[in-house]
């Protein structure tokens, strides 16, 4: 049986300068060499530095994404960036519907959908993600909330693994109450029922499943193994270029253990 790359990647939010995120990027490069067998690495830098991130990663086996982007192509939309400026900047990976993003800008099923779109159209990696509050989670209506979710971000779209359109599509399966430094580290079984249920509903249809929110070298072993997770995103356990090698190399030893 072969097993599809592991995604390993972060998201830096609002945080870095370009020389920050540059430095970062340049140490990352020096390390990682050829690249992490079995695994595939990206960051996500704030928009400001995602021009320079992608040139200094240029070659590098490291993609670059953005943390959001507009459905137009362009136009009247002050303050917003759309999926070809994101390209041009180097961008092969864009964010959408992150939490952060549905609780504080008004981010809804709607434009999430409308965004899948225009990124898939543009030739690029959507990662959607997803999670249930923790009164869903308390009250057991986890799987039901994020199936749902993710059935409107992909509504109406084909496709099938490797497939041009949807099959290029990530997911990221985060928790709530499990994200930032006011989340809870979660126990493998506490995301096991989402996990089992998106790898039933979408894993032969879209590119992977990734689990984030309070992943750690510590515990990134352990939510590896919980099956249909095919991938890590994280916030601050990466924010340090060498929490980030850490993590990859976890990934690399349970890529190994799985081959
Ligand atoms: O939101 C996250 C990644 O998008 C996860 O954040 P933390 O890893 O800091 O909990």
């Amino acid at each position: 049986m072969t097993h599809r790359p592991l995604w390993i990647g972060t998201s830096f939010k609002m945080n870095k300068t370009r020389a920050q995120s540059v430095a970062y990027a340049t140490r990352l490069r020096s390390e990682l060499g050829g690249g992490v067998p079995g695994v595939r690495a990206f960051v996500i830098p704030p928009a400001t530095a995602l021009a320079e991130v992608s040139l200094a990663l240029e070659g590098a086996p490291v993609r670059t994404g953005v943390q959001n982007a507009h459905w137009a192509d362009g136009g009247a939309w002050t303050g917003e960036l759309s999926v070809p400026q994101a390209a041009d900047a180097g961008a092969r990976i864009v964010e959408i519907g992150h939490s952060e993003r549905r609780a504080h800008f008004a981010e809804t099923d709607g434009t999430v959908r409308l965004k899948v779109g225009a990124v898939l159209r543009h030739g690029l990696t959507p990662l959607v993600c997803c999670g249930e509050s923790a009164e869903v989670f308390a009250r057991g209506g986890s799987v039901e909330h994020v199936l749902r979710q993710v059935e409107a971000a992909f509504a109406g779209l084909s496709g099938t693994r490797g497939d041009e359109g949807l099959g290029r599509a990530l997911i990221a399966y985060e928790p709530v109450w499990a994200i930032g430094e006011h989340g809870r580290e979660p126990r493998p079984e506490d995301v096991a029922p989402v996990h089992e249920a998106l790898a039933a509903e979408w894993g032969d249809r879209v590119g992977g499943v990734l689990y984030g929110g309070s992943v750690t070298p510590g515990n990134a072993a352990d939510l590896l193994r919980v099956p249909g997770v095919g991938g890590l995103f994280v916030g601050r356990a990466a924010w340090d270029v060498e929490g980030f090698l850490e993590l990859l190399r976890v990934g690399r030893r349970h890529a190994g253990a799985m081959a």
